[in-house]
């Protein structure tokens, strides 16, 4: 599927994006159930899904050909520096799984093909995909703008040497960013727990929320309520 950015936009404007991942050794790590997290998700309402990660180019195109809603690709290396999308050829085979836009590091850190952002995301759009900007500060936004990503993401907040280490999502950032970039859409992303988080990053400028974990990972869901179900016990006799 290829997109324009306004189509793009138009698509996922003031809606939810739901990220469908699973880490290594998860029990839903297969290409198979993240497809039919991704058709969940479609079915609740989303109007994108972003999708590949540990799952790589696979996800992505299974999930592309299962969705009929566009799907932002990435692919993870590992876990330091820069390891979402980090490479040129990364970006390409996302793109060539079917994916409309895809989502890579937008920082300046050193990537390990050498390559700048900047030859990313000319390399995407010589394939007629889109990028996303994942970045962690309003200057790595900023930047990122200026190297051609069409649209950015805050969702290494929290993940880089040089931003807050928080519980909940970067609310801030997202504000911050729509003030220094007017003509780039935000996106927010990272530590979205709740539907009202998610709101709130709309009211404060964002195009759209990417949700993963809150939505996606029965694990995470089930430890909330453990936990608060261990906070009551004791209060009533079973
Ligand atoms: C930092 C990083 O690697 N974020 C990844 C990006 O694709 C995913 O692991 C997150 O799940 C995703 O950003 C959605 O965030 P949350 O799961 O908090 O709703």
């Amino acid at each position: 599927m290829r997109l324009t950015r306004e189509e793009f936009v138009r698509t996922i404007h003031g809606r939810l994006i739901v990220s469908c991942q699973a880490p290594e050794g998860h029990p839903l790590r297969d290409t198979p159930t993240i497809v039919r997290m991704a058709q969940a998700a479609v079915r609740g309402g989303a109007a994108a899904i972003r999708c590949g990660g540990v799952g790589g180019v696979p996800d992505v195109a299974a999930v592309r050909a299962a969705v009929d809603v566009p799907v932002l690709g990435l692919t993870k290396d590992g876990t330091e520096g820069v390891y979402i999308t980090p490479t040129v050829a990364a970006a390409h085979a996302v793109l060539d799984a079917g994916a409309a836009v895809v989502a890579a590091d937008g920082t300046s850190r050193p990537r390990p093909d050498g390559s700048a952002f900047a030859d990313l995301v000319a390399a995407a759009h010589g394939r007629g995909g889109l990028v996303l900007a994942d970045v962690s500060t309003v200057d790595e936004g900023i930047a990122a703008a200026e190297a051609g990503a069409d649209l950015v993401a805050t969702t290494l907040s929290g993940y880089t040497g040089n931003s807050p280490h928080r519980d909940g999502p970067d609310l801030d950032l997202v504000a911050a960013l729509r003030k220094a970039l007017p003509a780039t859409p935000v996106i927010a992303e990272g530590r979205y727990h709740s539907p009202d988080s998610a709101a709130a990053a709309l009211a404060r400028g964002a195009a759209a929320v990417v949700v993963g974990t809150a939505i996606t990972d029965p694990a995470w869901l089930t430890a909330s309520f453990a936990a608060a179900a261990a906070g009551q016990t004791g209060v009533l006799s079973p």
